[in-house]
């Protein structure tokens, strides 16, 4: 073995025996899960599962929270045995994720109707009375849920509905089928394999140096304001994507930008939600709303801000026919974006 073979030899060696962090094991192991029908086959002996009817989540209700149940194998398989359906439904299941132990978790919608004849819709109320909880629109439950549940759920949500809609080849009109874990399909006839989708959208917090600038669409809920946020177009970089819809929803022009964080999004099908800080020069300032866009738009101060922060919605009409002006629950990236401006203006006018 020469020096070089030598000390490749021991890298590898080192390499292979080195203890990996819990964090990098599970990474490894939900690989091979995605790749591998067997062992997904196997981790579903083992898994928990995430129970869905028509995209709604299966929850319970604790002290003011939901609560997302999960079940074994063995009781989802006699939960379709005393409905009269087969096993074999199981595998209409997508892998979500797993523990630090090494439990996977799967989703699997009892409701949707597959193109296959093992996976017809089963009766919501019936099911609900047996498991003891309720299917409820995500949309609905998504602020009462811990965070870890919340992106779970919309994990789970989003792949659950882009199974559901991708179930024929675009280029053959023959049916496609699902790997085991639910991580692609592939469409036997053409060899074309699809992989789920993320529509990335750019959300911005505009601001002019002691303002920012919040906007409503007629479809919010009364009173609650956002920071501005739309879906980026082919051919174009996030922040081009950041400038033309500060231009296109508001007339104004950014000047500068500064990255804050991202986030998956479930609604209204799967959005990576980037959001960033932007200034405008502050001589420039004039709102111009595009109302084809934006039910309004105006700017607020830091005080109007930091107090909004506070409430929690959504609001009732008050008997002065007002209702108070809230901002998004703290699950949303928007509420984050909004807090970072908040906490960073309170810093920059205390004094050194
Ligand atoms: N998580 C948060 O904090 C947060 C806050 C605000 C908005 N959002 C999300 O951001 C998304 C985008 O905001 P918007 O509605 O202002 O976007 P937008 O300003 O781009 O306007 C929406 C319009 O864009 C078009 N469009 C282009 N590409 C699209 C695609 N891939 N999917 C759907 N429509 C597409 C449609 O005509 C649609 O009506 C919304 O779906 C909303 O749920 C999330
Ligand atoms: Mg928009």
């Amino acid at each position: 073995m020469s020096l070089y073979c030598g000390i490749a030899f021991k890298r590898k060696f080192f390499w292979c025996y080195r203890l990996l962090s819990t964090y990098v094991t599970k990474t490894r192991y939900l690989f091979e899960l995605k790749e591998d029908d067997d062992a997904c086959k196997k981790a579903q002996q083992t898994g928990a599962f995430y129970l869905f009817h028509g995209l709604a989540p299966l929850l319970q209700t604790s002290a003011h929270q939901y609560l997302a149940p999960q079940h074994s194998l063995l009781e989802l398989e006699r939960l379709l045995g005393k409905f009269g359906q087969d096993a074999q439904r199981i595998e209409d299941s997508v892998l979500i994720g797993c523990s630090e132990q090494q439990e996977a978790w799967f989703a699997l919608d009892l409701g949707l109707d597959n193109s296959s004849s093992i996976s017809a819709s089963l009766p919501k109320p019936e099911m609900e009375t047996e498991l003891k909880g309720s299917f409820i629109e995500l949309r609905k439950a998504l602020f009462q849920l811990s965070a870890k549940d919340a992106s779970l759920l919309s994990t789970a949500q989003a792949l659950l509905r882009w199974h559901d809609a991708h179930q024929f080849c675009s280029r053959s009109g023959q049916p496609t089928k699902k790997n085991l874990a639910g991580s692609k399909r592939l469409c036997p006839s053409t060899n074309i394999i699809y992989y789920p989708q993320v529509a990335p959208v750019v959300i911005t917090l505009v601001s002019d140096g002691t303002r920012c600038l919040l906007a409503r669409q007629s479809s919010f809920p009364k009173g609650m304001y956002s920071a501005l946020a739309g879906f980026c177009d082919i051919g174009e970089s996030v922040e081009e994507t950041v400038r033309r819809e500060v231009a296109e929803e508001v007339g104004l022009e950014v000047e500068s930008l500064q990255y804050c964080a991202s986030q998956h999004w479930p609604f209204p099908n799967s959005s990576l939600m980037i959001a960033y800080h932007a200034t405008v020069k502050p001589g420039q300032t004039e709102i111009q709303v595009n109302l084809r866009e934006l039910e309004t738009a105006a700017w607020f101060s830091h005080h109007e801000v930091a107090t909004a922060l506070k409430r929690k919605g959504p609001y009732t009409q008050q008997q002065n026919g007002t209702v108070p002006f809230w901002l998004p629950p703290k699950l949303a990236i928007s509420h984050q974006l909004i807090k970072e401006w908040v906490e960073k203006q309170t810093s920059s006018s205390l004094p050194a």
